[in-house]
């Protein structure tokens, strides 16, 4: 070898470790800590298969509240504390609003949907949509429907077989997001909407939470046939787009024609269609929709399995709110909002349960756009920053005992531990956060302090008379939902009974 080619070698070589390797070893050095990876495939392996938010705040314990693991080289951060989800979430909102690209969620057919757009235009133009109709202000409009719907629910909730509770608080749930929707009320078993948002949660239920299937990580799977390793989500999505397009096309289609014959009631569609200029495309309009039902029912009808369950387990909770009730509304009528202010004790059962089991654990992911330096450690570009809502949940430096359910700890000290109320935590964080944040709280509100005004929900008893008490076991997944809500749900007087029966 001659001596230039030697020097050009050695020079190479040093530009390649000062250039190349010292900067990336840098860098390494600067990422938050972690649990250690494995090469090539980072955490891969070591992912937890179920709970994994229980798991991610175990890990924070050794790791800290900002804590940083890959995945086939995609970098992911966990905040697990309110500070770290603020601080980067919130307060650094221009970095970190956009979100990953869900391949099979697209390919399903939620396009566009605001909750899984990139940050941009056209979210902007979803979220504007939302925003407008379900803003603070528009609670009012909303408000004599949630209070009909919740004493539906009541109504059935006597009336029924146990089995069909859950059938019943989901149909709750569908049932206000039909009215604010497409203005539709729900009236019958066989309504297209209950069809509709029954197969969605079934679409939903096969698919797994976003962004973790294999074709999210390579999107070029999706040309790949269904018997190729990895590609198997290709048939799940050819079953079940027809059903997310119904989903999409039916409410538009139902009140456009309802338009056009003068009879459509007031709605979110109506509202933006009599909005729509000239160029407007329809399809976001469908989209901002469908992402309403998406994303607003299946978290409510879950929060609201959450509470049965807390009822079931905490009876003596159930009884000093039926107190608090009774003292305040009396026993001529049932609950409403103007009563609100006045049933401190309903509001921290309310709060208890978004804490106690949060409907969204993992939040949905943000995206880092830019580098960014956080306490001295470095959250690269493109990392997914999911908020450990559930971790938060447990903060033992926020929440006394915080695996129990324990509603006076939101109450003023000395009757409770002034507590913070858990609904700044529970619909995420920043620009990204949830816009269903002031209606969801009062449909909540009007199903719980019915439900605890009017009935009375104790354990249910197996074949040979043993009471059953459920385990507190949550399902995994994007929205997680009570595993066991086996109850008996009666109504707490005779005249209770025939109030809420004739309560229309
Ligand atoms: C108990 C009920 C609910 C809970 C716990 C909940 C929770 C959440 C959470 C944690 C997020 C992610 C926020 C983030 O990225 O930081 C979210 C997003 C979202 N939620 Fe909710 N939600 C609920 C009900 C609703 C309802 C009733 C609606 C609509 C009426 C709704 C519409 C949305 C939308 C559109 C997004 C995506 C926002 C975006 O990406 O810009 N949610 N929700």
């Amino acid at each position: 070898m001659s001596l230039a080619l030697y020097l050009s070698f050695v020079a190479f070589a040093a530009g390649v470790f000062f250039f190349v390797v010292l900067p990336e070893r840098r860098r390494a050095s600067m990422l938050p800590p972690g649990p250690p990876g494995d090469p090539l495939i980072g955490h891969l392996l070591r992912m937890p298969s179920a709970q994994s938010p229980l798991v991610f705040h175990e890990w924070s314990k050794t790791y800290g509240d900002v804590m940083y693991l890959t995945v086939l080289g995609r970098c992911i951060v966990i905040l697990d504390s309110y500070k770290a989800a603020v601080d980067l979430l919130e307060k650094r909102s221009a970095n970190y609003s956009d979100r990953p690209k869900f391949t099979l969620y697209e390919l399903l057919g939620w396009d566009p949907a605001a909750t899984f757009l990139q940050y941009g235009k056209q979210w902007n133009k979803h979220r504007q949509m939302h925003q407008s109709y379900l803003g603070r202000d528009k609670l009012d409009d909303f408000r004599p429907f949630q209070t009909q719907e919740a004493r539906t629910l009541v109504q059935n909730l006597i009336q029924c077989a146990p089995e069909k509770y859950e059938d019943y608080l989901s149909r709750f749930a569908t049932g206000i997001i039909a009215q604010i929707v497409a203005g539709h009320r729900i009236t019958s078993d066989d309504d297209p909407y209950l069809r509709i948002s029954k197969m969605t949660f079934e679409a939903m239920s096969s698919t797994g939470p976003p962004g973790n299937s294999p074709l999210d990580f390579f999107p070029l799977l999706q040309h790949f046939p269904p018997w190729f390793p990895g590609a198997k989500h290709v048939e799940v999505v050819r079953t079940w787009r027809p059903t997310l397009r119904e989903l999409h096309d039916y409410p538009l289609r139902t009140v456009k024609n309802q338009k056009e014959n003068g009879e459509a009631a007031p709605s979110f569609i109506l509202e933006n269609l009599e909005k729509m200029e000239e160029g407007d495309d329809e399809e976001d309009l469908k989209g901002a929709a469908a992402t309403i039902f998406g994303a607003g029912e299946l978290t409510t009808w879950s929060t609201l399995s959450v509470f049965i369950l807390a009822m079931i387990l905490h009876p003596e909770c159930q009884a000093k709110a039926q107190r608090e009730i009774d003292s305040v509304v009396g026993d001529q009528r049932l609950p409403d909002f103007g009563d609100r202010q006045e049933l401190p004790f309903v509001e921290c059962i309310l709060q208890e349960t978004l804490r106690w089991n949060p409907g969204v654990p993992l939040g949905v992911p943000h995206r880092a756009m830019e580098d960014d330096i956080y306490r001295g450690m470095l959250i690269p570009k493109g990392t997914l920053v999911f908020s450990n809502i559930k971790g938060m949940a447990l903060d033992e430096n926020v929440y006394s005992d915080p695996t129990s359910f324990h509603p006076e700890r939101f109450l003023p000290t000395p009757t409770g531990k002034g507590e913070p109320h858990f609904d700044n935590v529970a619909f995420g964080f920043g620009r990204r956060i949830c816009t269903g944040q002031y209606v969801a709280p009062d449909t909540l509100w009007i199903a719980i302090s019915s439900i605890l005004a009017s009935c009375k929900i104790t354990n249910a008893v197996d074949e040979e008379g043993k009471i059953i008490v459920p385990d507190a076991l949550i399902s995994d997944g994007l929205v997680s939902h009570p595993t066991d809500t086996r109850c008996v749900i009666t109504p707490r007087s005779l005249s209770v009974k025939t109030l809420v029966l004739e309560t229309v």
